[in-house]
C-alpha cells in the first residue's frame, strides 16, 4: 500500500477523532464570516485580503486609506472592514463608535500587530492587558505625580537650551536643514534622564550605539507591522529584518538592564540611609530629582516587581516617550513655518511672558502659553503621532446593533477622525482656532483623541504636553523658521509614529530685528 493511503488513514483517523473540534471550528468560522461580511469595505480575495490593492509606496498608501474612509466613513454608523491578509481589521470612523470602544472595559485587549514590540517591551504597560495591566497602571499612576512632573522642568529646560545652541550653526545660514534629527535626540535625552536617570547625551553625540539601535528597532517594527508576510519568521529572518532587529534589540535592552542595576545599586545605598520616597512633597521631590526608575524600584522592593518587569516598563517609555514628542514637535514647527501669521501671535505671546530675557522656562510661564498650547494641540490633530491603535476583540462587541464577533480587530484612526470636516471645518488647513473654547464645546469629544481616551488612555499625556511646550517656548524664544518646501509636497507617513516623508525642511533666522529685517530683503 502506498504512502497515499497511510496519509488518507491518518487524516480520517484525525478528523474522526478531532471531529468535534472541525465541525465546531467550521461553524464558527462561518458565522464569524457572515457577521464581518455585514461590514462595508474594499474588496477582499481569500488569504491576502484587500493587502493586493494596497499602493507600495507610503504616501500614495496614505492617499488611499483618505479616499477608503471617505467612501465609507457614512455607512454603518461609521465602521467598515479591511482585510490584511487573512485577518479582518473593522475601522472606526466616527466619534460615536470611538466613544463606545475606548470607553468600553471589554475591550483593552492589544490588537495582534502589538507583538512585534513585545519582544521589546515584553507585556508592560503598553501590550499588557487584563489584571496584569490594572496592576501595572495603578503602580504607575504615581510616577505622573505633578510634584514629579514639575521636577523634570528642569531637564526640559536644560535639553531644550542645548538644542538651542546646537542649532547655532544652522542659523542665518539661508540654508534649507533637516530640523527633524536635531528635535529627535533632544527628546531621546528628555525621556533617558526622566524614566532612567541616564545622561545618553544623544543631541552632542548622535552616534551613541544606543540611539541608533532605538532608531532602527522603530523603522524596524513599522516595516514588520505593514507587511502581514513578515510575520512569517521565515520570511522575517530571510529579509535580514529579524536578524537586524534581534541585535538591535539586545543592544537595547542590554543598555537598560545595565541601568537599572546601577540606579538599583545608588536606590539602595540611599534607603539604608533612611530616605524614603514621598511625591506629596514638592520641594523634596524637586531636589531629589527622581527618575520613573526610582518609582519602579520602590515598589520593586516591597516584592511586587522583578529587574524584568521593571526593564519592560523602563523600555515601555523609552519607547513611547520620544518618538511621540518628537514627532509632535517637528510637526508643530512645520506648521508655524508655513503660517508666519500663526508664529507672530507665539512670538508676541513668549515676549509678553519672557521679555528678551534668557531665564528658564517655569510651570507658571507654561500656563501662560496658551496660544502656544493652541498650537500644539492643532498639530496632533493634523498629524497624530500615533495615527492609529488597535485593539482585538475578546466577546462580540455589541455598538446599537452592530456586532463586532469575537476575533476582530477594532482599528481606531486619529490620523482620519482629525481630519473630518464634520468635526473641524476647512480640516485639511492648519488653523488653531480649532481649539477656542467655543469651537471644543461643539464639538464630539471623541473627535479629537490624540492620546487614546477611556481606561487606556495615554498616561505620559500631561508629560507630553509638558516637554512640548517648553522645548518650544524656547526654541520661539529664540528663532524664527521658513519653511523649505511647500506644504503639500510634504506629506505625513503614518508609520508606527507619524514621520514628515521629507523631514523637517526650514531654515532657521535668529530673532533679532536686525537679522529680521536682513532675511526679509533677501
Ligand atoms: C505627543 C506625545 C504622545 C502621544 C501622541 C501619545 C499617544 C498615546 C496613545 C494614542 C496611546 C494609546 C495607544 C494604544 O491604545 O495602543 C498611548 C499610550 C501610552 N502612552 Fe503615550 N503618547 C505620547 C507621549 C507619551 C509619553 C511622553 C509617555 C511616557 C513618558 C507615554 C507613555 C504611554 C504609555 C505607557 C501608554 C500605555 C498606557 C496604557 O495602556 O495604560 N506616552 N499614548
Amino acid at each position: 500500500m502506498g504512502l497515499s493511503f497511510w496519509v488518507g488513514v491518518a487524516v480520517v483517523t484525525l478528523i474522526a477523532f478531532y471531529w468535534k473540534r472541525v465541525f465546531d471550528f467550521i461553524r464558527n468560522r462561518r458565522k464569524f464570516n457572515n457577521e464581518i461580511s455585514k461590514f462595508p469595505g474594499p474588496p477582499a480575495l481569500p488569504l491576502v485580503g484587500s493587502t493586493y490593492l494596497f499602493k507600495w509606496n507610503v504616501q500614495e498608501f496614505t492617499d488611499q486609506i483618505f479616499e477608503w474612509a471617505g467612501i465609507f466613513m457614512n455607512e454603518m454608523q461609521g465602521a467598515c472592514c479591511l482585510w490584511l491578509g487573512p485577518f479582518p481589521v473593522i475601522c472606526a470612523l466616527r466619534p460615536e463608535f470611538v466613544k463606545a470602544i475606548l470607553e468600553s472595559n471589554k475591550v483593552l485587549t492589544k490588537g495582534k500587530e502589538y507583538s512585534i514590540i513585545q519582544k521589546w517591551l515584553g507585556t508592560g504597560l503598553l501590550t499588557s492587558t487584563g489584571d496584569k495591566w490594572r496592576g501595572r497602571r495603578k503602580m504607575l499612576t504615581p510616577a505622573f505625580h505633578f510634584n514629579v512632573l514639575n521636577s523634570f522642568m528642569s531637564i526640559y529646560d536644560r535639553e531644550a537650551q542645548i538644542l538651542i545652541d546646537v542649532l547655532e550653526k544652522e542659523a542665518d545660514t539661508g540654508k534649507v536643514f533637516n530640523f527633524f534629527p536635531y528635535v529627535k535626540r533632544c527628546a531621546l535625552d528628555i525621556i533617558c534622564d526622566t524614566s532612567m536617570g541616564m545622561k545618553v547625551n544623544a543631541q552632542t553625540n548622535p552616534q551613541h550605539p544606543y540611539v541608533m539601535s532605538v532608531q532602527r528597532l522603530n523603522e524596524l517594527s513599522f516595516t514588520y507591522v505593514r507587511l502581514p508576510w513578515m510575520w512569517f519568521p521565515p520570511i522575517w529572518y530571510a529579509s535580514g529584518c529579524g536578524t537586524e532587529y534581534d541585535t538591535s534589540l539586545k543592544l537595547v535592552t542590554n543598555f537598560t538592564r545595565q541601568v537599572i542595576e546601577e540606579r538599583g545599586t545608588a536606590f539602595r545605598a540611599s534607603k539604608a540611609r533612611g530616605e524614603e520616597l514621598n511625591f506629596d512633597d514638592a520641594e523634596y521631590v524637586a531636589k531629589k530629582r527622581y527618575a520613573f526608575l526610582d518609582l519602579l524600584l520602590s515598589v520593586q522592593d516591597e516584592g511586587k516587581l522583578t529587574d524584568e518587569d521593571i526593564r519592560e516598563e523602563v523600555d515601555t517609555f523609552m519607547f513611547e516617550g520620544h518618538d511621540t514628542t518628537s514627532s509632535g514637535m517637528t510637526w508643530a514647527v512645520w506648521n508655524l513655518a508655513h503660517s508666519p501669521s500663526c508664529q507672530e501671535k507665539v512670538f508676541e505671546e513668549l515676549d509678553a511672558v519672557f521679555g528678551d530675557s534668557d531665564r528658564p522656562c517655569t510651570n507658571d510661564d507654561l500656563k501662560e502659553l496658551k496660544y502656544l498650547e493652541k498650537c500644539i494641540k492643532e498639530t496632533l490633530r493634523l498629524f497624530p503621532p500615533v495615527p492609529f491603535y488597535t485593539r482585538s476583540v475578546e466577546e462580540d462587541f455589541d455598538f446599537n446593533g452592530l456586532n463586532v464577533p469575537a476575533g476582530a480587530t477594532i482599528l481606531i484612526p486619529p490620523f482620519v477622525l482629525h481630519r473630518d470636516n464634520a468635526s473641524f471645518p476647512d480640516a485639511t488647513n492648519f488653523n488653531p482656532d480649532h481649539f477656542d473654547q467655543e469651537h471644543i464645546k461643539d464639538r464630539h469629544p471623541f473627535a479629537y483623541v490624540p492620546f487614546s481616551a477611556g481606561p487606556r488612555n495615554c498616561i505620559g499625556q500631561r508629560f507630553a504636553l509638558m516637554e512640548e511646550k517648553t522645548v518650544l517656548s524656547w526654541f520661539f524664544r529664540k528663532y524664527r523658521v521658513e519653511a523649505g518646501m511647500p506644504w503639500k509636497e510634504n506629506k505625513p507617513l503614518p508609520e508606527i509614529i507619524t514621520k514628515p516623508a521629507h523631514g523637517t525642511p526650514i531654515r532657521l533666522y535668529r530673532r533679532n530685528r536686525q537679522t529680521e529685517t536682513q532675511t526679509s530683503t533677501d
